[in-house]
């Protein structure tokens, strides 16, 4: 198992954000937390990557490859981050250093965790770069000089050049148009799968879960309300919120004239 999540809870300010999750990724699997805005998937993964506001009290259970997250100090965390755990998120504008170019940009995990000669380092950026379909010509443009999809694919070759074991994907593709949307999930769900790595994608969107995740989650004011194969929740979903999330992903697909299925 990559992770699983029990009995876990999150507090801020004396208040309950986030009850009782439970949640698992089996190793290779890709699996959605999916919810509407202030349904708590930030503050899931947060609690994940021990990144909460400071106050924040976390209890249960987070154990990523056996290992128990919860409690573990700040320091043996930073080795986890940086070790098991790639990270795509919503914006790639605001997550990339805009003083850094592409190949510094997707170079700096391996800097930052790996004694590398630099021979190998640069190498195995080419490389990266090349699998998220990007030439050397842009290697040493800066972020500003990019496409929102371009941007996103140098975000998914930073997160992806450490080879980690977990990578969590939260509303990665929510900023772009539905063509480049499309082509960046295709591509983090090829290069997911190429790596053998497990994936916790987090979005507000069926549309897009139905493309990358076998088994997903929904999250309602901090709880878990449905879970299962991402397939049967969109054909018989059995909660009030599931239903509506389906819907409006029926909506949203009728409207671009698509149809989504992932392969199981
Ligand atoms: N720093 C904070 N201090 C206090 N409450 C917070 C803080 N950040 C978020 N919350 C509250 O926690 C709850 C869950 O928020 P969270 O950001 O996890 O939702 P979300 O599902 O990620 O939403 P979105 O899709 O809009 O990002 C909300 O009620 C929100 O108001």
């Amino acid at each position: 198992m990559s992770l699983q999540i029990h009995n876990l809870s999150v507090s801020l300010g004396g208040q309950e954000l986030v009850h009782g999750v439970n949640l698992d990724v089996r190793d290779g699997e890709r699996v959605g937390l999916i919810g509407p805005s202030g349904s708590g998937k930030s503050m899931i993964t947060k609690a994940l990557l021990a990144l909460l506001p400071p106050g924040a009290r976390t209890s249960g259970s987070i154990q990523l490859f056996g290992q128990e997250l919860v409690g573990l100090g700040e320091e043996a965390m930073a080795f986890v981050r940086g070790s098991y755990i790639g990270t795509v998120f919503q914006n790639p504008g605001s997550s990339l250093n805009p003083v850094l170019t592409v190949a510094q940009q997707v170079a700096l995990p391996l800097r930052l965790h790996y004694q590398l000669s630099r021979q190998d380092r640069d190498e195995r950026v080419a490389a990266m770069l090349e699998s998220v379909g990007l030439g050397a010509d842009l290697a040493r443009k800066y972020p500003s000089q990019l496409s929102g999809g371009q941007q996103q694919r140098v975000a998914i070759a930073t997160a992806l050049v450490t080879a980690p074991k977990l990578i969590i994907a939260d509303e990665p593709t929510t900023a772009l148009d539905s063509l480049t949307q499309r082509q960046i999930l295709d591509l983090l769900r090829r290069l997911v799968d190429l790596s053998g790595a497990s994936l916790l994608f987090v979005t507000h969107d069926f549309t897009v879960l139905s493309r990358v995740c076998q088994t997903s989650y929904v999250l309602e004011e901090g709880r878990i309300v449905e879970g299962g194969p991402t397939q049967s929740l969109l054909k018989d979903p059995q909660q009030s919120l599931t239903r509506q999330l389906v819907k409006a992903a029926h909506a949203l697909t009728l409207q671009a004239g698509e149809s989504e299925q992932v392969d199981q």
